[in-house]
C-alpha cells in the first residue's frame, strides 16, 4: 500500500489535476460518470471506429500513430478504462508515463471521470523517482541524493576546476544543454570525442572536445561530491537499479503489468532504456505518438523508436492509424497538410483528414514592425472579446521566449488579460517537486478561469488547443529559427510550425513584420514553409 501510494504522490497532488482543468487545455472526459465505475460499452462511447479499434486492443504490443488532434488522449484514457473496467488489466499494476506532469494530472483525471481508480499516471522521471526512492534503503547505506537545484553553481565549479574560469552566462547555459543532451543520449564522457568525430558535432562554449570532456567530467565528479544527482540521473539511476539487481527489478516490475507510453515520438536513447527495464521480458506495452510532432531532437529527443516499434516488438499485436482531425476546421487542415506535403520526409507522416467542416479561412498579415505586429494581434483578440468571446479562447504562439516582451506590452496597453506560457524546457516539468527551470512559465488553468489570453512558445502549447490562434513572426530566420540549412534542423523547425498550425480549432492567423523596428535595416522575408 505505502509503495503504491508513493508512486502516487510522486505524479503530483490532485489539487492540480482539478486545476488543469479549463479552456485552452485539452478536452476532458465528459459525461456523467465521475465517481462511478462506467460500463465497458459507455466507456468506449464518442469513439470512431479506428479509436474503437486501438481501445480494445488490449492485449499488447500495440502502436497508435496519430495525427493532431485526432485524440490521442481520448483513445489512450478510454483503452486504459475499458481494459480495467473488462478486467484484462489490473488498474494497481496499470503505468501510463506521460511527458509533464500537467498532461499526467489530466491523464489521470480522465480515467478517474470513467470511473477506475487506481491505475498510475506518472512522467518518467516520477515513476523512476518513485521507484528509486522505494528501493533506496534496500541497495544503499547513505541518504538518498538531493535533486540538484542549482546546475547553473555545478556548471560553474566544473568550468573552474577545468577550465580555471567561470564561464560567462550564455556559455554555462549552452555546456549545460551540452551535458544534458550526452546524457540522455548516453553519451558517456569516454565516448563524446568519438561521436563528435563521427557526426561533426562540435561542442559549445567555443571548447574543443577536450575541454569539454574534462568539463562534463568535472561536472559529474562536483555533483557526487555534493551528494546531488541532475534530472537525467533519475532516469539512469533506475534503468541501472533495472539492470543490475535482479529481485528489485522484479519487485518493480510487478506493479508494472501493463505500460502506455504517451508522446513516444519524443522519447529519447534514455527513456528508451529505461522503458526496457521496466517491461523485462513483458510485452504488453501501448506506444501512442506523431512523427510530425516530433520538436525535441534537438534536446535528444528521436522519433526513431516509434518508427522502429513494429521490428522491435515484432510481431505486433495492433498497428493503428488514426488521422482524422476532429480538433480543426478544414482551411486549418488544409495549412497543416500543405506545410507537411513540402517536405522531403512526408511519406513519413500521416495526412490529416477534416472531420470538421466550415471555418473561416486562414488569413495571412505583413506588418511594418514588430510593434504593429503586436498591436495589431492585440486589438483582434480585444475584438473577439468585445464580442462576446472568451480572451480564453485565443492564443497568439511564438517560436522562441524572446518574441514575447513585445505582445505582452501591446495586450496590456489594448486592456486584454494575458498569460504567458514559456518555454520551460524539455524535460523539465516532468518532475513535480521539482521546480520548473522557468519560474514564470504559469499555471495555465488559473489564466483561463481568469479568461485570459495565451502568449506562448509553439513548444509550450504543445497539445493545446485554442479556438483562435494567432501564429506571429513568420519571417524566415524565426521561423524556421536561425534559417539554417541544415537538413535535419529545418525539418525540426518545419515540424514546430505545424504544430503551431495545429493548436488551431475554429480560426488561423499568421502575420510577420517586414522589420524588427523603425531603427533596423534588415528587412525580413516570408518564411521559407510559406512561400
Ligand atoms: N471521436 C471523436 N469525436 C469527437 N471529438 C473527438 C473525437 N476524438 C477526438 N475528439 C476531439 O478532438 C480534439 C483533439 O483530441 P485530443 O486533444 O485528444 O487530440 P490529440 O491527438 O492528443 O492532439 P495533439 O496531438 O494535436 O495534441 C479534442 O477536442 C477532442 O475532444
Amino acid at each position: 500500500m505505502h509503495k503504491r501510494q508513493s508512486l502516487q504522490r510522486s505524479a503530483g497532488p490532485r489539487g492540480r489535476a482539478a486545476r488543469a482543468r479549463g479552456a485552452g487545455v485539452r478536452d476532458r472526459a465528459r459525461g456523467t460518470m465521475v465517481g462511478m465505475q462506467a460500463s465497458a460499452e459507455e466507456i468506449l462511447d464518442g469513439l470512431d471506429d479506428a479509436q474503437r479499434r486501438a481501445a480494445t486492443s488490449v492485449e499488447g504490443p500495440v502502436r497508435i500513430i496519430a495525427c493532431a488532434g485526432a485524440g490521442k488522449t481520448r483513445t489512450i484514457t478510454r483503452r486504459i478504462a475499458y481494459a480495467c473496467a473488462t478486467g484484462a488489466w489490473r488498474p494497481g499494476a496499470t503505468l501510463a508515463v506521460t511527458f509533464s506532469v500537467k498532461a499526467a494530472n489530466e491523464m489521470r483525471e480522465r480515467i478517474a471521470a470513467l470511473g477506475v481508480d487506481g491505475v498510475h499516471v506518472a512522467t518518467f522521471h516520477s515513476a523512476a523517482l518513485a521507484q528509486l526512492r522505494e528501493v533506496w534503503n534496500e541497495l544503499c547505506e547513505g541518504p538518498f541524493p538531493q535533486l540538484a537545484e542549482r546546475r547553473g553553481d555545478l556548471v560553474a565549479q566544473a568550468c573552474v576546476r577545468a577550465l580555471n574560469r567561470e564561464p560567462e552566462r550564455r556559455a554555462a547555459h549552452d555546456i549545460e544543454r551540452e551535458i544534458d543532451w550526452c546524457k540522455v543520449s548516453l553519451i558517456a564522457p569516454d565516448d563524446y570525442g568519438r561521436v563528435c568525430a563521427a557526426t561533426r558535432r562540435e561542442p559549445p562554449a567555443q571548447l574543443d572536445v577536450r575541454r569539454f570532456i574534462d568539463v562534463y567530467r568535472q561536472y559529474e565528479l562536483e555533483k557526487t561530491a555534493r551528494l546531488q544527482i541532475d534530472f537525467n540521473d533519475i532516469l539512469l539511476m533506475c534503468a541501472h537499479v533495472l539492470d543490475a539487481f535482479p529481485e528489485t527489478a522484479a519487485h518493480i516490475r510487478e506493479r508494472i503489468g501493463w505500460l502506455t507510453v504517451d508522446e513516444y515520438q519524443d522519447v529519447s536513447p534514455l527513456q528508451h532504456r529505461l522503458l526496457r527495464g521496466w517491461l523485462g521480458d513483458n510485452r504488453r506495452i501501448c506506444v501512442v505518438g506523431d512523427p510530425a510532432q516530433t520538436i525535441y531532437s534537438f534536446a535528444g529527443a528521436t522519433s526513431y523508436y516509434l518508427d522502429d516499434f513494429a521490428r522491435e516488438f515484432a510481431p505486433l499485436a495492433a498497428n493503428i492509424e488514426l488521422s482524422r482531425d476532429y480538433r480543426s476546421t478544414p482551411p486549418v487542415v488544409a495549412l497543416a497538410n500543405r506545410v507537411l506535403s513540402r517536405s522531403p520526409e512526408r511519406d513519413g507522416y500521416l495526412r490529416l483528414r477534416a472531420v470538421r467542416g466550415g471555418g473561416p479561412r486562414v488569413t495571412s498579415m505583413i506588418y511594418g514592425t514588430d510593434a504593429e505586429e503586436a498591436r495589431a494581434v492585440a486589438a483582434a483578440i480585444r475584438r473577439i472579446v468585445e464580442r462576446g468571446g472568451r480572451a480564453a479562447d485565443c492564443a497568439v504562439l511564438t517560436r522562441i521566449n524572446g518574441q514575447q516582451a513585445v505582445l505582452v506590452r501591446a495586450l496590456r496597453e489594448a486592456g486584454v488579460p494575458y498569460q504567458v506560457r514559456r518555454d520551460a524546457g524539455w524535460q523539465q516539468s516532468a518532475v513535480a517537486d521539482m521546480p520548473p527551470a522557468d519560474m514564470s512559465a504559469i499555471d495555465d488553468a488559473a489564466g483561463a478561469r481568469a479568461g485570459r489570453a495565451t502568449v506562448s512558445t509553439i513548444h509550450a502549447s504543445k497539445g493545446l488547443e485554442f479556438k483562435h490562434v494567432f501564429l506571429v513572426g513568420l519571417s524566415d530566420g524565426l521561423m524556421p529559427f536561425h534559417a539554417s540549412d541544415d537538413p535535419t534542423t529545418l525539418e525540426e523547425e518545419r515540424r514546430v510550425l505545424y504544430v503551431g498550425v495545429t493548436r488551431a480549432e475554429d480560426a488561423l492567423h499568421l502575420s510577420y513584420a517586414r522589420r524588427m523596428n523603425e531603427e533596423s535595416g534588415f528587412v525580413r522575408d516570408v518564411s521559407r514553409f510559406l512561400q
